[in-house]
């Protein structure tokens, strides 16, 4: 009956399309009025509303949560009516959890009324810069309803779809492990950011070997976070948390996200940043997480150069666009490497975009805590600091429950002893403890695992031997060094010493024989002026005696001549 309604109403359509039509060449004519009541016939002939409701919203940013509660929705209470069905494993890997397969209709009932959904695909030609663009796919579900069931939809029949849809997605929810595509990958038919396996890995809080009491308080750490939606309103954050774990090898770092991935039912995103081309791929990434889940990073000290990229970042921009010049028109693009940056990836934490979705803990590991850039690791960002370290006595008696069965052991006192003085990673104890035979049974791998780490302590007491003998060397070799530099320094300072010694006594000598050439030139100048005065003195008497004796005085002039 409501297929011969809808054509009928396609019909009355097409008339409105032609008055439409009209209207452009009579602007002002009789056909406004005839157009009217096209739609009030339209209306009356054929009563139904639909509402489209589109896999992707916000320019194909992220997938629509309205689109995959409805498709949950169907799958539970329309599937026993539709004639196509598609099939899955659910939560229960035995059975098929069946939903509705594309250009198919179902009907539903709700208060009385009855409603109608269908699916629709369509393809178009990818808008991407490929030689060979695949077709982009578009879904979307449509949903029709008589007019006078309106305000029942509006009212409840749309949230009643929603409330159910998000209920049954978390029953069917068979969490998942994902690993970014390559941006290659991101276009065209079957586009996708992410890949997924399904998430079955055991490990858990009970199987993790580490302090009891450290454990105790992440476990509550992650409890308040997932109840912490309220309360993260309450204070203005965006709801994510971000934990970092650090410590050597094989102390349980990835192990542990697993835990406490299982501990709070979410999936796990495994971001390889290095595959990343820049950040606004890293800002897609992020956006295509859903709620529910763990986005993580590993080794985040080797996945970038994250740590010298801000001090480099100057000289490193000068070189590539040094090199850009010298590169052929059109090679430029041909860069593979990464161009994801610091600021990127604090962004990715801690930014506006950070608050999308919400729900989510950003977990990155690391061998040396020390390589990272400060701001990274922040609180705020990081704000959980998790240090995975060598295995105690606790962590051990964890990993001898759960890999021998065994709480306590006569060797039990051996280990504790020894693990005081030895380092020895988790890793290694469940290598030792792991029954690898039938006929190896708890003492036997106790046994080993106590060789190991006498083995262990060895290999320390002579590496140590090693290190103090290369000090004690080192150090002799220092002081022979010093002793020479110091023996060098007096000789240099007593040469020294004794040219500045001969310099100021020569100087002396000089100074003292120019004191006395001076003088004894004085002296000789003094004795000339004396002499000089006494003929002065002798010539004035002779005068005298001249004018005293008048006669003589010629005689004696003649004499003279
Ligand atoms: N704390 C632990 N509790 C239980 N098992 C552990 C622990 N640490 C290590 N193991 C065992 O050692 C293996 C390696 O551990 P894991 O991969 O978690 O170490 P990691 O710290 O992530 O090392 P890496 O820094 O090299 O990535 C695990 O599969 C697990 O069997
Ligand atoms: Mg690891």
């Amino acid at each position: 009956m409501r297929e011969q309604w809808a054509n009928l109403g396609s019909a009355i359509a097409s008339l409105m399309f032609l008055g439409a039509v009209l209207s452009k060449f009579f602007p002002f004519g009789p056909e406004i009025i005839i157009t009217k009541y096209l739609h009030k016939l339209a209306s009356f002939i054929y009563p139904y509303v639909q509402i489209k409701i589109p896999e992707y919203t916000g320019e194909r940013m992220k997938r629509s949560e309205a689109f995959t509660a409805i498709e949950a929705y169907l799958s539970a209470s329309c599937s026993q009516r539709a004639n196509k069905l598609k099939g899955d494993l659910g939560k229960d890997s035995s059975k098929l959890v069946l939903s509705m397969d594309d250009h198919e209709e179902v009907t539903d009932e709700f208060g009385g009324a009855k409603f109608w959904w269908s699916s629709t695909k369509s393809t178009r030609q990818a808008q991407t810069l490929s030689i060979y663009p695949a077709p982009e796919e578009t879904r979307s579900y449509h949903f029709t309803f008589h007019k006078r069931n309106r305000q029942l939809v509006l009212d409840s029949y749309l949230s009643h779809v929603l409330k159910e849809g998000r209920e049954v997605a978390v029953r069917n929810r068979r969490r998942k492990l994902y690993c970014n595509n390559p941006s290659s990958n991101w276009h065209g038919y079957k586009s996708s950011v992410w890949s997924h396996v399904l998430f079955e890995h055991p490990s858990s809080f009970d199987t993790l070997a580490m302090d009891p009491g450290k454990k105790l308080e992440i476990k509550k750490d992650l409890d308040a976070f997932r109840k912490g939606k309220d309360y993260y309103a309450k204070i203005g954050k965006a709801w994510k948390r971000g934990y970092l774990l650090y410590g050597p090898p094989g102390t349980g770092k990835s192990s542990m996200i697993v835990a406490m991935a299982n501990f709070l039912d979410y999936d796990v995103y495994d971001l390889e940043l290095t595959t990343v081309k820049n950040n606004v791929e890293l800002r897609k990434l992020f956006i295509e997480t859903t709620g529910k889940s763990i986005i993580v990073i590993e080794d985040i000290d080797c996945s970038l150069d994250l740590t010298g990229k801000r001090k480099q970042k100057g000289k490193k921009e000068e070189g590539a666009s040094e090199d850009k010049k010298n590169l052929p028109p059109g090679q430029e693009e041909k860069d593979e490497s990464s161009k994801v940056t610091l600021s990127g990836l604090l962004n990715f934490i801690d930014g506006i975009w950070s608050a999308c979705g919400g729900e989510r803990l950003i977990v990155f590991t690391t061998n040396h805590i020390e390589k990272l850039d400060p701001a990274l690791i922040r609180r705020g960002r990081m704000d959980k600091h998790i240090e995975m370290s060598y295995c105690c006595f606790g962590a051990f008696k964890v990993l001898a429950k759960n890999y021998l069965d065994v709480d306590s052991h006569p060797m039990f006192d051996t280990i504790r002893d020894l693990m005081e003085e030895v380092k020895i990673t988790p890793a290694d104890v469940a290598e030792n403890l792991m029954r690898k035979s039938g006929d190896e049974d708890a003492d036997s791998c106790l046994k080993n695992l106590i060789q190991a780490m006498n083995k262990a302590r060895e290999e320390e007491a002579s590496k140590q031997a090693q290190a103090s003998t290369e000090e004690i060397v080192e150090g002799e070799e220092e002081k022979s060094g010093a002793k020479e530099e110091e023996a060098s320094k007096q000789a240099r300072a007593s040469t020294e010493e004794i040219v500045e010694g001969e310099e100021e006594k020569s100087g002396a000598k000089e100074e003292e024989a120019s004191k006395q050439a001076q003088a004894s030139r004085e002296e000789i100048v003094e004795g000339e002026e004396v002499s000089a005065a006494k003929e002065e003195g002798a010539s004035k008497q002779a005068v005298r005696t001249g004018e005293m004796n008048g006669e003589d005085e010629s005689g004696s002039r003649a004499d003279g001549v």
